[in-house]
């Protein structure tokens, strides 16, 4: 598949590393049980970090089913298991940050990534909860490192009420934890306004032998 992204001007090039957890990381408890930590610029010269994956992450496209036709995925897609070699070396190094600072926390710990490629603002990811928390009534945590084009990142209560919608940059990391998966649902909406290519890299707990990635995705209304 050809593959035409920009390569990366986000001002940040430079050996990727990373800034460290920490007090930097910023909790906003949410309803139901669910919450989600920040933290702005977890990655440093994440300029590189965009290119390489960019470059040599074996990108695919894939299908979902949607009603009784399918339908292309809006963004191209990279898994890797347990155990498999991630595409680069600062995705262990973070992952291995991540599971030292969430150790005490229920859900851990971070075994397989899950990468999205958003070629542009017309690729998205519709409102679902990870399948890895649907079929369990146990916490999870789900831990999101974000790379090249801000894109918003919409969260809302199943049971109603308000959402939010975070502005998610150039390697900051998001994790959403508690009952997040189970009790709310969250998006990349489709944007006019996005400049270039955004990856997200998602770190997640084993749940059998299931990578679990996105759930069915709901039709936008
Ligand atoms: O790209 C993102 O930040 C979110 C992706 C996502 O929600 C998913 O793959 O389950
Ligand atoms: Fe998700």
């Amino acid at each position: 598949m050809s593959l035409v992204v920009q390569p990366s001007l986000f001002g940040t090039s430079g050996q990727p590393g990373l800034a460290g957890l920490g007090d930097a990381v910023e909790r906003r408890e949410l309803s139901d049980g669910a919450w989600i930590d920040l933290r702005p610029g977890f990655i440093t010269a994440a300029d590189d970090l965009f290119d390489a994956l960019a470059g040599s992450v074996p990108w695919h496209e894939e299908r979902m089913r949607m009603y009784d036709s399918t339908v292309r995925v809006p963004r191209l897609l990279a898994r890797y298991r347990q155990g498999e070699s991630l595409p680069h070396p600062v995705l262990g190094e973070a992952r291995s940050a991540l599971n030292a600072h969430y150790a005490d926390e229920a859900g851990g710990p971070f075994v397989t990534a899950g990468l999205c490629l958003y070629r542009d603002g017309n690729d998205s990811v519709a409102w679902h909860g990870d399948r890895i928390a649907r079929e369990s009534p146990a916490d999870t945590m789900v831990a999101i490192l974000s790379l090249g084009a801000v894109r918003p990142f919409a969260l809302r209560p199943k049971s109603g009420g308000p959402g939010l919608r975070l502005q998610i940059g150039h390697g900051d990391l998001l994790v959403m934890g508690g009952s997040c998966q189970r009790t709310w649902l969250h998006a990349i909406p489709k944007t006019a306004r996005c400049l270039g290519a955004r990856i997200s890299v998602q770190f997640r707990p084993q749940w059998g032998n299931d990578l679990g990635g996105r759930t069915a995705e709901v039709p936008r209304a």
